[in-house]
């Protein structure tokens, strides 16, 4: 399923927070959304999950779900969002259980999410003996349980340490490779945004439009730690926003 951003515009409280946001995000990328502070990033996720809708403009949905979809758009948190009481296969089973899905069937969804994002051995470990890491990949396998037509991932790896974080990036990469999936990721991060974006598109500050929308051709598993074009993208990508970060800055200070 494609999605169809169309002259998004919004406001709160008569503040113009957003303007304009046309974009596209094709079926089977991974479209990144940068920007600095306020800019309106999680506005706009939360705009195309349909948890809020803009004053201007309109989200639209293309084509089909993909077959055996529970939740067309799915979250993924930087906190997590686990239960502590249930187990890592409990909390993938939570999602299902909603949908009506138990038994065998529940089963072999949870074993097959399990095994995509390596847990199969931590089925029955409860989140607080999980490292960070393991809890995210937790929250990736309960996104993926419901095959959504698209991942909404706000700040997903922002809570974690740089090792981690790296570990998290290769682990998203082959899950990519293995089976593409749509996902529209916002981070603050820009060699996040180089390593795993198809598209990055970098929002100016507040109120938020489109100042640069940056394909990377380069496939994800090619890119590595380090790469010299990568490193020529993050810094162009850098040059775009400094201004605009220094800007809002000093914005939010003045507040
Ligand atoms: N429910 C709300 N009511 C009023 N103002 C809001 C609301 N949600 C967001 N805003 C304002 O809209 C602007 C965009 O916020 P948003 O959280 O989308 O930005 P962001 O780019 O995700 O920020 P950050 O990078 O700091 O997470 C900000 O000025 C914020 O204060």
């Amino acid at each position: 399923m494609d999605i169809k951003l169309e002259a998004i515009g919004h406001s709160y409280d008569g503040v113009r927070v957003m303007r304009d946001i046309t974009l596209d995000i094709p079926d089977g990328r991974i479209v990144c959304i940068v920007g600095p502070s306020g800019c309106g990033k999680s506005t706009l996720l939360r705009f195309i999950g349909g948890l809020e809708r803009p004053m201007e403009g309109r989200v639209v949905q293309m084509g089909e779900a993909p077959e055996g979809c529970l939740n067309p758009l799915t979250y993924i948190f930087q906190d997590f969002a686990l239960l502590p009481w249930r187990s890592v296969a409990g909390n993938i089973s939570l999602v299902l259980e909603d949908h009506g899905i138990k038994g065998a069937k529940a089963k072999a969804i949870i074993d097959d999410v399990l095994a995509r994002t390596k847990l199969s051995d931590f089925a029955q470990a409860l989140p607080k003996q999980l490292s960070g890491g393991m809890k995210q990949r937790v929250a990736i396998a309960r996104a993926l349980a419901v095959n959504p037509a698209v991942m909404l991932m706000d700040e997903p790896l922002s809570a974690l340490d740089s090792q981690t974080r790296e570990l998290l990036m290769d682990d998203l990469v082959s899950l990519w490779s293995r089976q593409p999936f749509t996902a529209v990721y916002v981070t603050h991060n820009l060699n996040e945004a180089v390593r795993l974006g198809h598209k990055i598109v970098v929002l100016s500050r507040r109120p938020g439009q489109i100042r640069e929308v940056v394909e990377i051709d380069k496939p994800l598993d090619q890119r590595q730690f380090g790469d010299a074009d990568l490193d020529e993208k993050q810094k162009y990508l850098w040059q775009l926003m400094r201004e605009e970060a220094r800007a809002a800055d000093a914005e939010l200070l003045n507040v």
